[in-house]
C-alpha cells in the first residue's frame, strides 16, 4: 500500500464525531477545518440521521460511518447496502459475525453503491474493541486464546472474507501488519498522545507509536474533540507525528 504509506499526517488523523446533534457536529467540523476524514458513529447518526453525512459531503470531507454491523448475514447485507449508498469511504462491521455475514455484507456494501453510482466503501472488519483489556477478555468474555491470537484470527477473518482492512489497537498493528495482505487497510483506535487521559481505552499507544507500528489510519477524538482548544490539539498532534 505504497499510496497509504505515503499520506501526510492530516490525512492520517480520523476524527470522531462523537457528540449527540448534528448542530455540535457540524460547530465541530467547521472549527477544524483542516480535519479531512471525519467519523460519524452510533450515537450521531442514531440521533441525527444520514442528512449529516449529506452535509459533510457538502464540505467536501471524507466520510468514516462506524456503524459496527453485527447481526444475521441477510440484516447485515441490508444495512450495509444501505449505508453504501450514501457513498461513505469507510463503513465497519464486527469480524466476529463470521464469514457468511461478511462476504454477504461486503457483496452487498458494492450492490449498494453500484446502484447509488458511487464509489463502493472500503468494508472494515472491527476486530477487538480497544476498550478491552486481557482480563475482561479472558474472566468476562470468556474467551480460551491469548489477546492478540484472538485478534489476529478475526483479522484474517476479516481478510478471507474479502473486506478491505480491519479496526484494531495499535498494539497489535505491528503483529497484523506482518500477518496480513498489504492490501489491507489498518485503522487504529486507542491512539493517545503522551499529554493526554486513557480515558476508558486500554490498549493504547501514542500517535508515532501506532504509525511505527504499521497503523494506516489513526482514530483520535477526545484529546481533540473534549480539548479546551480543539484546534491547538489537533496542531499538537500533527507535530507529534512529524518525522
Ligand atoms: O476498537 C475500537 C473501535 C472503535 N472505536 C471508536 O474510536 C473512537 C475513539 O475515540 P477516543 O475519544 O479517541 O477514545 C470512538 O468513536 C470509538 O467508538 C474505538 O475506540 N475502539
Amino acid at each position: 500500500m505504497g499510496d497509504l504509506d505515503n499520506l501526510q499526517a492530516a490525512d492520517r488523523l480520523i476524527v470522531p464525531l462523537d457528540v449527540a446533534t448534528e448542530t455540535a457536529a457540524l460547530a465541530l467540523v467547521d472549527r477544524l477545518p483542516q480535519v479531512r476524514i471525519w467519523k460519524v458513529g452510533l450515537e450521531l447518526f442514531v440521533s441525527s440521521g444520514p442528512e449529516l453525512l449529506r452535509l459533510l459531503k457538502q464540505r467536501q470531507k471524507r466520510i468514516f460511518l462506524d456503524l459496527k454491523l453485527h447481526d444475521i448475514p441477510n440484516t447485515m447485507a441490508g444495512a450495509c447496502r444501505a449505508a453504501a449508498r450514501y457513498g461513505v469511504d469507510f463503513l465497519t462491521v464486527h469480524a466476529s459475525a463470521g464469514k457468511a455475514a461478511l462476504m454477504t455484507a461486503r457483496a452487498a456494501a458494492q450492490e449498494g453503491a453500484a446502484e447509488a453510482e458511487v464509489p463502493p466503501p472500503r468494508l472494515l472488519g472491527v476486530t477487538l474493541l480497544t476498550n478491552i483489556s486481557s482480563r475482561t477478555l479472558a474472566f468476562e468474555l470468556k474467551v480460551p486464546l491469548e489477546l492478540t491470537d484472538y485478534t489476529l484470527q478475526l483479522a484474517l477473518l476479516a481478510q478471507d472474507s474479502g473486506l478491505g482492512g480491519i479496526v484494531c489497537s495499535p498494539q497489535e498493528a505491528d503483529l497484523l501488519r506482518r500477518t496480513l495482505s498489504p492490501a489491507m487497510t489498518l485503522v487504529c483506535p486507542g491512539v493517545r498522545p503522551a499529554w493526554a487521559q486513557q480515558d476508558d481505552q486500554q490498549r493504547v499507544l501514542t500517535p508515532a507509536q501506532a504509525l511505527a507500528a504499521g497503523a494506516h489510519y489513526l482514530v483520535i477524538g477526545r484529546p481533540i474533540t473534549a480539548a479546551a482548544a480543539p484546534e491547538a490539539a489537533f496542531q499538537r498532534l500533527c507535530q507529534d507525528l512529524l518525522p
